[in-house]
């Protein structure tokens, strides 16, 4: 039921030229103000959550489903609706965008952080990926793709952003996955080739990996052979050459995977009537990808006619959940500088997964990428609507921060981190205002970071949310507070990485 502000506002808005209403409780997002097809549109909150506030005729208006208030419609933000709006104003549906601008993977998996993730990246050469969860998120939030790709139209919608988002199914390995996401429109896709890749054969004996690869069809090594101990790569910028060892060990390990991404390429791709960023993703595996594997399967893409848009590594070194980079910052740049210069070979750009938080890295990875990359980032954006609860609502965090403790090792089941419990803090002896600054602590970080799912799903006894619905309001409370913090954190990431 439309509360009575909620009806002078759409009274106010029949006889004005934009937003001019002014009321206590009732928030107007201003930038979302649009005319079309004969409809004044707006977006605003009031105590029961977000409205479309609509005047007007046509068939735009009478599209959107809501309640009628004063001639006008207050509509809720469903699926529905989101499907009306996506049909007549295109700046609220995802697109594709290429390999020749700077992308960054924003994963909300709340639902509410896209509004911040805009007022970041508005105005910089990079675009937002803004609709981006894994199946394993998904799985984890109980939340579905309809469900994430509604939120960002929405916030675009919200913040009248007109430069383009993206929308990607992220470490997809079923084909059913594949097809979910494609049915939806998503406008990215990241193959997952984590179980086609065998990691088994880097402990291998010579003579086993020697056995293995003889096992081959003679046609699949003779081509191998010929095509990379012959002559050496020529690439420019990249340091590669292959030994016959390495070349054995390369087709054993990635062999499978490089067929499983041309059939699903064949499959899903290549004959779509529409534009889809494809990403190839090696880096969810215990095998770091050396230059040269890089280049062995990049080519042999470019040889099967498989057109990719990012490929994502395995780096040397640990590029773990929620901190920063893990390893030898030098040899990180040498081999940087190979993937860089074999991605630019082939068209494509360099992608960084679990891309949240590598400060130390992102100078080199602008640097080498010549500002051509994708980041991936999720995690982190949870980690900041955590640390507006531990300012803001610190009875609430205190419950949150135990429960995590208590279930931590349930989460390393989903993620691979090196978290050290016994170095974070005992909430006990920390005072509400220092709270936030188990944000900046590595181990507390990783801590909240993989335990999102839980969290979100705990219920009680009775089957009430233990955390979600006060976590929620806390944020929606403080939504502007959150935007500013991701503002600054996914700021600092942009700044670094020179975009
Ligand atoms: O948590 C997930 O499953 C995703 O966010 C995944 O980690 C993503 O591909 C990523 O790398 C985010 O940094």
């Amino acid at each position: 039921m439309a509360t009575a502000s909620a009806a002078s506002f759409i009274s106010a808005m029949k006889s004005g030229n934009g937003p001019a209403f002014a009321s206590p409780d009732i928030r107007v997002y201003s930038a979302s103000w649009t005319e079309a097809d004969g409809a004044k549109l707006v977006m605003i909150r009031t105590a029961e959550g977000r409205f479309i506030a609509a005047v007007g005729s046509g068939e735009l208006y009478d599209s959107l489903q809501g309640e009628t208030v004063e001639g006008g419609k207050l509509c809720p933000l469903t699926h529905a609706n989101r499907l009306v709006l996506n049909r007549f104003l295109p700046h609220t549906k995802p697109q594709a965008f290429g390999t020749q601008i700077a992308t960054i993977g924003l994963g909300d998996r709340l639902g509410i952080a896209s509004p911040g993730h805009i007022r970041t990246v508005r105005g910089r050469s990079v675009r937002p990926i803004l609709a981006q969860q894994s199946i394993r998120e998904l799985n984890l939030t109980g939340r579905t793709y309809e469900d994430v790709l509604d939120a960002a139209c929405y916030a675009a919608f919200q913040e009248g952003y007109k430069d383009g988002f993206g929308a990607d199914g992220d470490h997809l390995k079923k084909a059913e996955d594949i097809e979910y996401a494609l049915r939806l429109g998503f406008t990215m896709l990241t193959l997952d080739c984590s179980e086609q890749i065998d990691n088994t054969v880097g402990n291998l004996s010579p003579a086993d990996v020697e056995a293995r690869y003889a096992a081959l069809p003679a046609d699949v090594r003779s081509r191998y052979e010929s095509r990379y101990l012959g002559t050496a790569p020529q690439v420019e910028g990249a340091a590669i050459a292959f030994t016959r060892e390495a070349l054995m060990k390369d087709v054993l390990i990635y062999g499978a995977a490089i067929d499983f991404m041309e059939s699903i390429y064949r499959r899903y791709i290549e004959n779509l009537d529409r534009e889809v960023d494809f990403e190839i993703s090696i880096d969810e595996t215990m095998t770091p990808t050396s230059p040269e594997a890089h280049y062995l399967v990049a080519n042999e893409l470019h040889v099967r006619g498989v057109r990719i848009f990012s490929m994502a590594p395995r780096f040397c070194g640990e590029f773990q959940k929620g901190i920063d980079y893990i390893g030898d910052i030098a040899q990180f740049e040498r081999e940087l500088a190979s993937h860089a210069a074999i991605a630019d070979h082939f068209g494509y750009k360099l992608s960084i997964h679990s891309g949240s938080d590598k400060f130390s890295v992102f100078p080199l990875i602008g640097k080498y990428t010549q500002g051509r990359f994708h980041l991936k980032t999720a995690g982190t954006n949870w980690l900041e609507a955590v640390r507006v609860v531990a300012e803001k609502n610190p009875a609430l965090y205190r419950k949150m921060h135990q429960f995590t403790l208590d279930r931590f090792e349930e989460a390393t089941a989903y993620y691979h981190v090196t978290t050290d419990l016994a170095q974070i803090a005992p909430i006990g002896e920390v005072s509400d205002a220092q709270l936030p600054d188990y944000m900046n602590e590595n181990n507390a970080r990783q801590l909240l970071h993989i335990t999102y799912g839980l969290l979100l799903q705990a219920k009680d006894a009775g089957g009430r949310k233990l955390f979600a619905d006060e976590f929620f309001a806390t944020l929606v409370e403080q939504e502007d507070h959150y935007a500013e913090g991701l503002g600054k954190h996914i700021g600092k990431h942009l700044d670094l990485l020179g975009k």
